[in-house]
């Protein structure tokens, strides 16, 4: 039942003053009214978070804003007059910019040549690429990024470099407000704040952001006013973004009280050793990494994007060959560098990049989430629809997954809704090591916790789970055990419960102090995630 939730509050009623303003709008795809009667009012200069639950129809909005879906009804006012962008570039070319989590760049191309996509040819052409190039060091310094040299070709960059590279392609068309769609999920924690001072210079210079984000936290820390979307519509619009707590946050998103919860920890009682990694190294990536896994055991590994998490927890799985050391399953060698061997002995990987790895859009998302179980549904050969189909709405019900009808094709969930498909995939294969790596980045607040109670309760069942996360709380509240990670390097390993959130960020950032940004990024453009891939259209 569509929760009609409460009166907006009545905070910039007729958009006085307004950069944007949006009311009543409605997007309605086959069955489902992405947005029921939106409203949204942005004011010069601030920055405007927009919050909602996986679903809420954060995305559709901001699509229909920037002119790559139309409304079927509605008004948005752009500087005060009504609009309807027809294509993304008009709206750009109008000053609104949207800084998809997909970045639209081109990895073949320089710095300045991503810059000026779009209007290189009317401004600078082949001839004048030095003046492209003294143009887009201009945009880079106004964001504080001096250091990031337009001649670079832009696929050396890690996530962080690209996101401000996009944020100077917007300036370039002198944009007047900057959508972002969750531009702090592929970033670790020093990343963020450099964000979040880009940000603000951005805003000092009168340029409003748009700011979506499923970290409540960042919330308070960047926003001014804060708007929420409940299943399409407007529940609070305009909110003070210091003041209100994030228990009202979550009531207003979710309709009810949602405490993190982690569960029990589960005793350490007839646990027996599952998994031996010993002394693994990768030449330029890792080394002498050893680490054991119990049944029933969560053990963590925190530490930042590009310090080499990522690379592990693959190793292990088989997805890289390893230069030196031995991963051994129940006291018996796995083959370096197979999958196969890896997946025989019962190991399951979740990866971090989910949505380019594995999603059949066109197919109905039960068979996403069987694909890799298909022969315990089969008899004589033949997959039993049924039971696939039970096993599978049986883990979607689990992860509270929106819609919740199965049969629905994958591509027109939400993104957060698609990755929880992808995690009901690993769970319900049965794995008896399940490595997670990232496993609630774009989930909401609501269904992470379900997630957390689904991985406790693996692991009461006695699965081992190797578990990555750049959320730090998250690792000390699931794990037993935790190794940090920096540099290549296990720098620290204690029981979770003798760690806190400081004494991790101190081990992590330590080495990087020692580092600098640019060396802890250079060269690990290939770990952070940059996806591609299929969003719902
Ligand atoms: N192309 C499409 N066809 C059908 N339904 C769609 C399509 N795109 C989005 N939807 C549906 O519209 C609703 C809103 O989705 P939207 O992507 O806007 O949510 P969101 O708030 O951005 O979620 P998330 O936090 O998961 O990214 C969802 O129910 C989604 O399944």
């Amino acid at each position: 039942m569509r929760t009609r939730g409460f009166p907006p509050p009545d905070t910039d009623p007729a958009g006085a003053g307004a950069l944007l303003s949006v009311d009543g709008l409605v997007k309605q795809f086959p069955g489902v009214r992405a947005l029921d009667g939106v409203t949204l009012s942005v004011r010069p200069g601030e920055v405007h978070c927009l919050l909602g639950q996986n679903g809420a129809g954060k995305s559709t909005l901001i699509k229909v804003l920037s002119g790559a879906h139309t409304p079927d009804a509605g008004m948005i006012r752009w500087r005060g007059r009504p609009v309807a962008f027809p294509t993304p570039l008009a709206a750009l070319r109008a000053g609104l910019a949207t800084i998809y989590q997909e970045l639209d760049l081109v990895d073949g191309l320089t710095v300045a040549e991503n810059v000026f996509l779009g209007h290189e040819r009317s401004r600078f052409g082949f001839s004048l690429r030095t003046k492209g190039n003294a143009e887009a060091a201009a945009l880079l310094r106004r964001l504080g990024h001096p250091d990031i040299a337009p001649g670079r070709p832009l696929g050396t960059l890690p996530a962080a470099g690209r996101q401000i590279v996009s944020m100077a392609r917007a300036l370039s068309y002198d944009a007047r407000l900057i959508v972002m769609d969750e531009p702090s999920a592929v970033l670790d924690a020093g990343e963020v704040d450099t964000l979040f001072r880009v940000v603000r210079q951005l805003t000092a210079d009168g340029v409003a952001v748009v700011y979506i984000s499923h970290r409540l936290d960042e919330i308070r820390q960047i926003g001014d006013r804060v708007t929420v979307l409940k299943d399409g519509r407007t529940v609070a619009a305009g909110l003070p973004a210091r003041t209100t707590t994030t228990a009202e946050l979550v009531r207003l998103m979710t309709g009810r009280t949602v405490e993190y919860a982690f569960g029990e920890r589960a005793g350490p009682a007839r646990r027996r050793e599952l998994l031996r990694v010993n002394g693994l190294g990768r030449a330029g990536e890792f080394a002498d990494v050893s680490f054991t896994v119990h049944s029933g055991e969560i053990v963590g590994l925190a530490g930042l994007v590009g310090s080499g998490r990522t690379e592990i927890v693959e190793t292990v799985y088989g997805a890289r060959r390893p230069t030196t050391g031995t991963v051994t399953v129940d006291g018996r060698r796995l083959r370096p560098g197979s999958v196969r061997a890896a997946v025989r002995a019962g190991l399951g990987l979740c990866p971090e990049e989910r949505k380019s790895q594995g999603l059949f859009g066109e197919d109905p998302v039960y068979r996403n989430v069987s694909v890799a179980s298909l022969a315990r549904y089969a008899t004589a050969g033949f997959v039993a629809p049924a039971r696939e189909l039970a096993a599978a709405a049986r883990a979607l019900t689990d992860l509270d997954v929106r819609p919740g009808d199965p049969r629905r094709p994958v591509r027109t969930l939400s993104g957060g809704n698609q990755q929880k498909v992808v995690l009901a995939r690993w769970l319900v294969r049965g794995c008896r090591l399940l490595v997670l790596d990232e496993p609630t980045r774009g989930v909401d607040v609501g269904a992470r916790t379900e997630l957390y109670r689904l991985i406790r309760r693996l692991a009461a069942d006695g699965v081992g789970v190797l578990l990555v996360s750049s959320e730090i709380p998250e690792v000390l509240g699931l794990a037993d055990r935790v190794l940090v990670v920096a540099d290549g390097r296990v720098v620290h390993e204690a029981p979770a419960a003798d760690l806190t959130e400081a004494d991790v960020l101190d081990l992590v950032l330590a080495e990087r102090d020692t580092s600098g940004w640019q060396r802890a990024n250079q060269g690990h453009s290939a770990v952070v995630p940059h996806d591609r891939s299929e969003e719902p259209t």
